[in-house]
């Protein structure tokens, strides 16, 4: 701008006239000073007029309510910091522009320039541009720019892929690792959106299109074509009125832990069959391969039966009739430390009730009429170092129920007719096919009894319950039977005749099991058995089928629920019947890494 250079100021008195006098005031005048009033209040900015005195001429209204300067105020009292520039304006007759004024909380930039009128110097003209809010919006951007450069570094240094698409699915960024991941290269794919690349086969499932759909944060895994496995985590991010506007995808490459967890769960499940394998032999090397253990419930009790013989707590062996409990009372007596002591086995259902007292822990001399003379030990002081075995223990009379308890507590027992107790160093083992605690509820068996003898229960199940037991049983005891009674090849059995022998029930358990196998070597007449040469209760059971068909299904139930139930018990059978993951595996014709993961899933399910 032109400086203006008048050589004369215009005397306060007269500017004063000139702006304020009514005198001189016609209509078009007055109108004229209002019309500029109107123009200097609609400007944006605030404007006022300062003499040369620094005294504030005019002003507009923002002036006035913003800075607090109206017409007589002094500028040097007001903005003291801004006078000294006003000052200069005043001196040098010169704008000056770019100038700050800073006034409380608001920041301006002002111009000054000086005023002639008339060739004379009127004053200085002052134009304030409010700069508050630019400097806030600029502030702000700022600010904006910082976290921006920072979620670049951290988008950009992640491991995991991570790539951001808008709310239909076209992708704005991606980082490195996300390029690295898929094979691609960001300027490729970003603008494209999801639906094209999923179209074109670049990618054949997409969790952000999941996210579109569903508005919820999802996860998928996904194969890339290097062949790495990755999970997919789409974040649906929604502006204030809920529109969806990005999704956020973050991509964890898997690939090493999948490997690492297959690895481990093939190893857990080596460890497994190695223990149960471990667990079988050591089972087998002590009963010398008496002892057909191959279903996991019966390997189970032989295992607990194991390990309490080397206390010498009593132990109640529960199961029905025929199951292998006094082989389980074997093997605990074989595995102690009184195995070169005895075992005495007493059946108390077989003693006469009125002769199990004086049977179990004897009679002194002239006990009773019939008594031996020099009187007799009992089956207690027989087992003095070692184990009495009370088989069918639940058909003791009461009264002798409450002697066994007796010596159970204290030690101890007193001969029939005797006074004297005598200290005995025995342990005993129970077994019963009866359910003690109904006789208990009835009156027939002493809870106090129950409750000292049920200290370890063992449960042997039965053999209906033990399929991969049965086929081995089978097995044996037709060699066993073959070799005692011919000791020639023994017999085949023909697959109908198996299937028959495996369907059977058993009501008897393994002594039933050992008897038609006796009674099958003895009758076969030819190198094979068939299913005729079974007994005729064999015959009518037939092998259980799975039926297949909608009427199978439960009210509620989904396809992948039968499904998953069908599997489960596939899996349960097979490994019922061939006693190890490695050999149910190969049966059903899957890995055994798989089967070992599956019942992980069933077990949690
Ligand atoms: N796991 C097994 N392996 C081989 N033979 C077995 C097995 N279990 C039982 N037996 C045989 O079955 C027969 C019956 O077993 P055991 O006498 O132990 O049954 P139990 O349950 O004691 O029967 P009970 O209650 O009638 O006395 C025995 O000849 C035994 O050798």
């Amino acid at each position: 701008m032109k400086p203006a250079s008048p050589n004369k100021a215009l005397p306060p008195s007269e500017l004063n006239a000139l702006l304020f006098s009514s005198r001189t005031d016609d209509n078009s005048a007055r109108n004229w000073r209002l019309f500029s009033k109107a123009l200097l209040d609609a400007s944006g900015n605030a404007i006022f007029v300062l003499d040369p005195s620094g005294t504030v001429v005019l002003s507009n209204q923002r002036v006035q309510k913003s800075l607090g300067l109206f017409p007589g105020s002094l500028l040097p009292n007001t903005l003291p910091d801004f006078w000294p520039r006003v000052r200069q304006v005043i001196k040098d007759r010169k704008a000056l522009s770019g100038l700050t004024v800073q006034a409380g909380e608001s920041s301006y930039l002002a111009r000054l320039a000086p005023m002639v009128f008339k060739d004379a110097f009127i004053g200085v003209l002052c134009v304030l541009e409010d700069r508050t809010e630019l400097e806030k919006t600029t502030r702000k951007m700022i600010a904006y720019q910082e976290l921006s450069r920072e979620l670049d570094a951290i988008i950009s240094s992640s491991d995991d892929g991570l790539f951001i698409c808008d709310g239909s699915g076209t992708i704005l960024r991606i980082n490195a690792a996300s390029e690295r991941l898929n094979m691609v290269k960001a300027a490729d794919v970003i603008g494209r959106n999801i639906h094209e690349l999923v179209d074109e086969g670049y990618i054949d499932n997409s969790v952000t299109l999941k996210v579109t759909r569903s508005r919820r944060r999802e996860h998928i895994l996904q194969q890339t074509r290097s062949g790495k496995k990755l999970i997919l985590t789409g974040n649906p991010v929604f502006n204030r009125s809920g529109e969806l506007i990005r999704v956020v995808v973050n991509e964890r490459d898997i690939t090493e832990i999948d490997t690492l967890r297959e690895e481990l769960e093939t190893q857990l499940a080596k460890n497994d069959q190695i223990q149960r394998r471990m667990q079988e032999m050591q089972i087998e090397e002590l009963a010398s391969g008496q002892i057909i253990a191959r279903s996991a419930n019966m390997v189970k009790a032989l295992r607990q039966a194991r390990k309490v013989s080397q206390v010498d707590s009593t132990v109640l062996l529960l199961g029905e009739s025929g199951t292998g409990k006094g082989v389980a009372a074997n093997l605990i007596h074989q595995h102690s430390d009184r195995a070169h002591n005895p075992m005495i086995i007493v059946n108390c259902g077989a003693i006469p009730e009125t002769l199990v007292e004086s049977e179990l822990f004897g009679y002194e001399a002239g006990a009773f009429s019939g008594a031996a003379q020099h009187g007799k030990p009992g089956f207690f002081e027989l087992a003095d170092g070692g184990i009495l075995f009370l088989d069918e223990v639940a058909e003791l009379p009461i009264a002798s129920q409450a002697k066994l308890l007796r010596f159970l507590e204290d030690g101890r027992v007193t001969r029939v007719g005797g006074t004297t107790p005598r200290a005995l160093n025995v342990r005993v083992i129970c077994a019963t096919h009866r359910d003690l605690e109904r006789m208990v509820a009835q009156g027939q068996f002493r809870l106090d009894l129950f409750y000292r003898l049920n200290v370890i229960p063992i449960s042997i199940p039965p053999l209906r319950e033990r399929e991969a037991c049965k086929l081995a049983l089978i097995e044996h005891y037709i060699k066993h039977f073959n070799d005692k009674l011919k000791g020639c090849q023994p017999p085949r059995l023909s697959r109908r005749a198996m299937d028959a022998l495996m369907a059977y029930h058993y009501p008897g358990n393994v002594r039933e099991l050992m008897n038609i196998c006796e009674r099958l070597v003895v009758m076969s007449e030819s190198a094979q058995i068939d299913v005729e040469d079974l007994p005729s209760a064999l015959t009518s059971s037939l092998p259980p089928r799975i039926a297949c068909g909608i009427g199978m299904m439960e009210a509620g139930q989904t396809l992948p629920q039968v499904m998953a139930a069908v599997e489960r018990r596939l899996l349960n059978e097979a490994l019922d019947k061939y006693g190890t993951q490695a050999k149910a595996a190969s049966a059903l014709g899957i890995n055994q890494s798989t089967i070992a993961r599956k019942l992980k899933r069933f077990q949690s399910a």
